[in-house]
């Protein structure tokens, strides 16, 4: 029987922060000019407010406010600006600033020390969110959904819709195009498909949007998808990825991955001849994947609500750092409202994901069937063929279309891919191969050909 909790459970608990990361980071800002704005620059985006201590906090919005101004951050500037705001005394004048220089190691490393600044600072918000949740839960008078609803709220930041004078984002935008090493940093750190064809249209997976991946069963959609998860998590950048599995489980999705990356067949390790050639390969594989930061969840046991699937993706966008996450698939998400139909359903949970997108700045991608009609005409798809709803059309920002061409065998796919929606870019089309026994994708020279007497509706 589990142990009952008890209340006056003595824990030492110290408030998660690491002073010498905050002293280092702040004194190589300050120390070297080419590094001058050196934590706005690196690859983990964290902001003044990250730092825990308010002398940093200071100190790190002084730095903001002088590289904003193009100008070097240094003692002087800093100085000076932190005078400006009152603030020079309290954070300890400038023999603290000097201080910081001095504890500064010359062979520092920003990305480090700004990695472990964030993950302090997840945590403090983590502990401050559910803080409230925690003491709510010992009041009965407050209803179990509510409890359910306030923690999945609290998980994400910046929920908080205010107006603002469009045009005075004009001055953040100049800032940032005019910026061409901020862009560039910008579009390399983001996901994108890793296949050339596809990205070529696409361009990138970007943060605050919801994309689906849609085609008839067994043309390659999960496998799809995980490729994409498995290629930005390995890319030079790691970036963080998520993949929400409501159909496969665990131990298939990752055979699969592990499949592509050591290049043997899938399944074929479960085989009782299995060589030792394959054997190393695969163990090899899975060394390498094991270090990528590729966060899933398995959701086959239980079929997942709509809220408890909304709740794994805010977990993996704001504990994991996920900046692309795959839903697997929506049409396997449990309904739990008797009163609307499916298609009403499914318009809500895909408006939900994209206002989800939206608050943890992330990319959803879901990945959805499309009707038994279109499955049965077999002709080259178009986004009225989602399955089971038209709000899915209105609230995706991109749909990628996969039907099957000709040349498809049972070991090769030759897919037809047609981004059919591209919000604020190109729509097109280009050919993807699917090698199925490897589970690897890759690009075909140009568009393939449907198979004959099927019919191109583009
Ligand atoms: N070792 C293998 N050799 C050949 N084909 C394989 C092998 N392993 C898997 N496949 C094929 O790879 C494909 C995987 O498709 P996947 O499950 O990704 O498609 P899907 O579109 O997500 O399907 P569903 O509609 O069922 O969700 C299937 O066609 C399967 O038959």
């Amino acid at each position: 029987m589990e142990e009952p909790m008890s209340d006056d459970a003595q824990v030492e608990v110290k408030v998660p922060y690491d002073e010498r990361a905050e002293t280092a980071l702040l004194g190589d800002c300050l120390s070297d000019d080419k590094k001058s704005s050196c934590y706005l620059q690196t690859k983990t985006e964290i902001a003044a407010d990250d730092f825990y201590l308010t002398e940093h906090v200071d100190i790190a919005r002084a730095i903001e406010a002088v590289v904003s101004s193009g100008k070097r951050a240094d003692p002087v500037t800093v100085g000076a600006e932190l005078t400006k705001q009152g603030k020079l005394d309290s954070v300890g004048g400038y023999a603290y600033l000097q201080k910081l220089i001095d504890l500064h190691y010359t062979d520092a490393d920003s990305g480090t020390y700004a990695d472990i600044i964030k993950d302090m600072a997840r945590r403090r918000s983590i502990a401050r969110a559910t803080r409230d949740v925690y003491e709510q839960s010992f009041n009965l008078a407050i209803p179990l959904s509510s409890l359910r609803e306030a923690l999945s709220q609290v998980l994400v930041d910046g929920s908080e819709t205010r107006s603002r004078k469009m045009f005075d984002s004009c001055q953040e935008e100049l800032t940032r195009v005019v910026d061409r090493e901020k862009l560039k940093e910008e579009r390399e750190s983001s996901p994108r498909s890793r296949i050339k064809a596809l990205d070529e249209i696409i361009d990138r997976f970007r943060p605050e949007r919801l994309g689906i991946l849609a085609g008839a069963p067994s043309t390659g959609k999960s496998s799809l998808a995980g490729w994409i998860v498995l290629k930005n998590a390995a890319s030079d950048r790691h970036i963080p990825c998520g993949f929400v599995s409501l159909e496969m489980p665990e131990g298939e999705v990752l055979q699969r991955l592990v499949a592509g990356e050591a290049g043997v067949e899938n399944g074929e390790i479960d085989r009782p001849n299995v060589s030792d050639q394959t054997l190393k390969a695969y163990q090899t594989a899975l060394n390498t994947l094991s270090s990528l930061p590729v966060y899933i969840v398995d959701s086959t046991r239980c079929q997942a609500t709509e809220d408890e699937v909304l709740n794994m993706v805010q977990l993996m966008a704001v504990v994991d750092g996920c900046k692309l996450i795959v839903v697997d698939y929506l049409q396997l998400i449990h309904s739990t409202k008797g009163n609307v139909t499916r298609a009403e359903e499914l318009s809500r949970l895909a408006a939900r994901l994209k206002t989800t997108a939206v608050r943890l700045g992330v990319y959803i991608l879901a990945v959805s069937q499309v009707s038994r009609e279109a499955v049965k005409q077999g002709n080259a798809l178009t986004m009225q063929d989602l399955k089971d709803s038209s709000g899915l059309e209105q609230a995706a920002d991109d749909i990628i279309l996969l039907s099957e061409a000709d040349g498809s065998t049972d070991e090769r796919g030759i897919l037809l891919c047609i981004v059919d929606k591209h919000r604020s870019g190109k729509r097109g089309r280009c050919g993807v191969e699917f090698d199925k026994q490897h589970q690897t994708w890759s690009s075909t020279g140009g568009a393939p050909a449907l198979e004959e007497g099927k019919h191109d509706r583009a």
